[in-house]
């Protein structure tokens, strides 16, 4: 939808086709790991990812998340905000089954969906906000940071902490933490593969805002988008476009290319033993 038309001009204006009414959200096709909830009274839209125990980012989660944004999009909500059903954890990021002793086919159809998630939240043309009510390792940060705000509670983690098992992230996802962050801190950030305290997130700026609660969390959230109030939306949703261009173009000018680097990857012994040595560890821990 506006994100595929965006692919041919990132610079034009969709134009609207949706003809849903504003109240009318469902989850059409789609397997029902999001909700949407739009709030009556400042047609914001909430999108909880709902699988748990720990939302990772699988095929079906993914698809639903880019179904529900163009719903939202489509529907002519005010603002978006991202977050968690869960209260412990917003998203562990992507599912490392998938990535594990991969099926080929199935490997370059993950990659090429995550690929399409982080252009539908990059491109999103309204506002966009996430409440990060729980942990965000890895894809979880990146989704995080490809909102315009972030808002989270107290004691829990977010980062990129690919390097400690012998992973890497494609240059998009590195830009989507640069965008927010100083280059020099995600250089040394991905390089130690760290994850930070929502305290020391806040210091560092990767998030805007610390809240007591998720009720507050969202409220913050909801505060930012009302700040665009005076913003012509049509001028505003260019502007976040031409803003995020560069980063955008560096994925569309070779998708197929980063989609063939990452499955080299993938599936090199390093990244299988790395990969390996991680899941042992996530089951020591019980
Ligand atoms: C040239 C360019 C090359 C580029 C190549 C790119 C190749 C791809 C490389 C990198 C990609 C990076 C992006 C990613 O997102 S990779 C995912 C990284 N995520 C993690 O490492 C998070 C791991 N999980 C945790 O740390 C914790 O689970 C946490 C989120 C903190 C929650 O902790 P807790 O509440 O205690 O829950 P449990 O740890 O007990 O987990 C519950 C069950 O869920 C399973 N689990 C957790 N995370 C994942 C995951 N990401 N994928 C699959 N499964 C996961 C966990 O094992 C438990 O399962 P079970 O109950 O069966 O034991």
């Amino acid at each position: 939808m506006l994100r595929n038309s965006l692919i041919g001009s990132l610079r034009q204006i969709k134009p609207i086709l949706c003809s849903q009414s504003l109240r009318s959200l469902s989850n059409g096709a789609n397997s029902g790991l999001t909700t949407i909830e739009v709030d009556d009274k400042s047609g914001i839209a909430t999108l909880s990812m709902n699988l748990p125990p720990v939302n990772t980012l699988t095929l079906n989660l993914m698809h639903d998340l880019i179904d529900s944004i163009n719903q939202i999009e489509c529907n002519k909500s005010r603002g978006l905000i991202l977050t968690s059903s869960n209260d412990k954890v917003f998203s562990a990021g992507l599912d490392l089954k998938e990535l594990y002793k991969p099926d080929q086919e199935r490997l370059k159809e993950f990659w090429t969906i995550f690929q399409d998630l982080w252009l539908a939240l990059h491109l999103c043309g309204i506002p966009t906000a996430a409440a990060i009510n729980g942990h965000a390792p890895a894809a979880g940060c990146i989704m995080a940071t490809a909102c315009e705000y972030r808002v989270m509670l107290p004691d829990f983690v977010i980062g990129v902490h690919a390097t400690r098992f012998s992973f890497l992230v494609s240059k998009w996802m590195m830009l989507s933490y640069q965008s927010v962050l100083p280059r020099r801190i995600v250089e040394r950030a991905l390089n130690q593969g760290k994850l930070f305290s929502t305290q020391e997130a806040l210091e560092v700026g990767l998030i805007d805002e610390v809240a007591g609660s998720k009720k507050e969390a969202l409220a913050q959230c909801a505060a930012f988008i009302g700040t665009f109030d005076k913003a012509n939306p049509i001028a505003r949703t260019l502007t976040k476009r031409m803003c995020r261009d560069s980063d955008v173009t560096e994925l569309l000018r070779d998708r197929a290319g980063d989609l063939r680097a990452c499955v080299d990857y993938i599936n090199t012994p390093l990244f299988q033993e790395g990969l390996s040595a991680h899941l042992e560890g996530l089951k020591e821990k019980k």
